[in-house]
């Protein structure tokens, strides 16, 4: 019956053994693995809370423990030293100084010799006994992390070589467990870390995204403000190029009305000159024979001028050519156009006014002039009016022909001793 029992033991044990050799394969890669995601990334070895810190030259004893070629003497110093250290050792670390010198014990055990094997094995086994002993107070993830887990392995191994296959198969099968957990854990941290270290791309790339189009803003922001000053440029420069223009417009137009002023007008008294009298004139002339209305006009020149000139000199004789001339123009109607024809002479034209009103206007002008005062120009001297009144008779008369009546008329007035208003009449000039 107890060989059938070992039996069965030993068919469940090989396997356990098969895979306990593969997943320890497996295991002796981890660390390489993790130092490896480690110098990326340390989320990974980032400590869970329930786990007890452990000195880190122990771990690199325990390493130093599964290779083949070790110095004993020098680790057996170390961990006597560590057994030995003020600072207390927690229960993971007890743990593990233990396992190294059960490692320690187990690596010596290839030189030895059968009897001494066995013993050496019982002594390996109380060492991991009192190791597992302090499982309790080591948390069920820490007992799963590779370096821990390796007692199982150990003491399934020495259980079975002192034929304890019952305990070895526990021992295999608590060690199947843990280490499923430990891939379990180890599964759970990977995909954590994917998914971190995802997140964390993928906030760099958005990071990235914002902070282009954050500079891209930042560059519209500026074209914009560059478009919207070239705009205000072009404004002001349209604008006071508008501005310019106008001025120089007005100051053609100011140029171009002064010049036809000046065609237009008398220099010395602003009165209407030759040509527009002759303009004026004509027009006249031409619609009095449309439609016939009283047309007549006044040649008016001043008596004995030369000698105002000659006495008080040219400038008085142009202070009294302007004075003769406002003088003229108050008498005058609104519709009347006076001129100055050339030197002291003057004509009027005076439209719907037949020869008895263009005759009083002429004594009126007379009158007007004699009672003015002139002494303040020429002390004592008077100044009249020689007057020829010429009148539109018929539609064959041209301008010419009229002007030409008034000179007339105003040589028979110079002839009748001057100051004086004669109206021109056929073959014979009427005073
Ligand atoms: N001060 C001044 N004199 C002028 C101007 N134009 C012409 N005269 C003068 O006016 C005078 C005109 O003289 P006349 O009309 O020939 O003769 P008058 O002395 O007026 O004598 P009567 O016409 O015969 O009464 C001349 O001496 C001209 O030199 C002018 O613009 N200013």
């Amino acid at each position: 019956m107890r060989l059938i029992s070992q039996i069965i033991l030993i068919s469940l044990f090989v396997p356990l053994t098969f895979i306990s050799i593969c997943q320890a394969n497996e295991l002796a890669k981890v660390p390489v693995l993790e130092a490896g995601e480690a110098k990326k990334n340390n989320l990974l070895h980032i400590p869970p809370t329930n786990m007890l810190p452990i000195n880190p030259e122990l771990l690199f004893l325990i390493t130093q423990l599964k290779q083949t070629s070790i110095k004993k003497k020098k680790i057996e110093i170390a961990l006597a030293q560590l057994t030995l250290s003020k600072a207390p050792l927690n229960a993971a670390e007890q743990y593990l100084l233990l396992v190294a010198q059960a490692l320690l014990k187990e690596n010596a055990n290839t030189k030895e010799s059968d009897s001494r094997k066995s013993n050496n094995s019982s002594n390996i086994i109380v060492l991991l006994e009192q190791a597992g002993k302090l499982s309790e107070q080591i948390s069920e993830q820490q007992l799963a992390q590779p370096e821990l887990l390796q007692l199982h392995l150990l003491l399934a191994d020495h259980y079975a070589r002192q034929g304890k296959y019952n305990l070895a198969y526990l021992e295999k099968k608590s060690y199947l467990t843990k280490y499923n957990i430990y891939r379990k854990n180890k599964r759970v941290a990977m995909i954590s870390y994917l998914e971190q270290s995802f997140e964390v791309k993928d906030k760099k790339a958005n990071n990235a995204l914002m902070e282009s189009q954050n500079k891209l803003k930042i560059r519209r922001v500026a074209e914009v403000q560059d478009e919207k000053a070239a705009q205000q440029y072009n404004f002001t420069l349209i604008i006071s190029t508008g501005i310019v223009f106008v001025l120089i417009l007005f100051r053609q137009l100011r140029i171009r009305n002064k010049l036809i002023l000046l065609t237009r007008t008398d220099d010395l008294t602003g009165l209407a000159n030759r040509n527009t009298l002759f303009e004026h004139g004509e027009q006249m002339v031409t619609s009095f024979k449309e439609q016939p209305e009283e047309l007549s006009i006044l040649l008016l020149d001043l008596d004995h001028f030369k000698k105002i000139n000659d006495n008080f000199g040219h400038d008085v004789g142009d202070e009294i050519l302007m004075a003769v001339s406002d003088l003229v123009k108050e008498t005058m109607r609104s519709r009347d156009l006076l001129s100055r024809f050339g030197g002291d002479e003057f004509v009027a034209l005076l439209p719907f006014a037949d020869s008895n009103k263009a005759k009083a206007i002429a004594m009126r002008i007379n009158e007007k002039i004699s009672q003015h005062d002139f002494s303040s120009l020429v002390l004592q001297s008077r100044v009249t009016f020689s007057i020829g009144v010429a009148t539109m008779a018929d539609n064959q008369m041209s301008f010419d022909d009229l002007l030409h009546n008034a000179d007339l008329a105003m040589y028979q007035a110079k002839e009748q001793g001057r100051n004086t208003v004669i109206c021109y009449q056929k073959n014979s000039v009427a005073r």
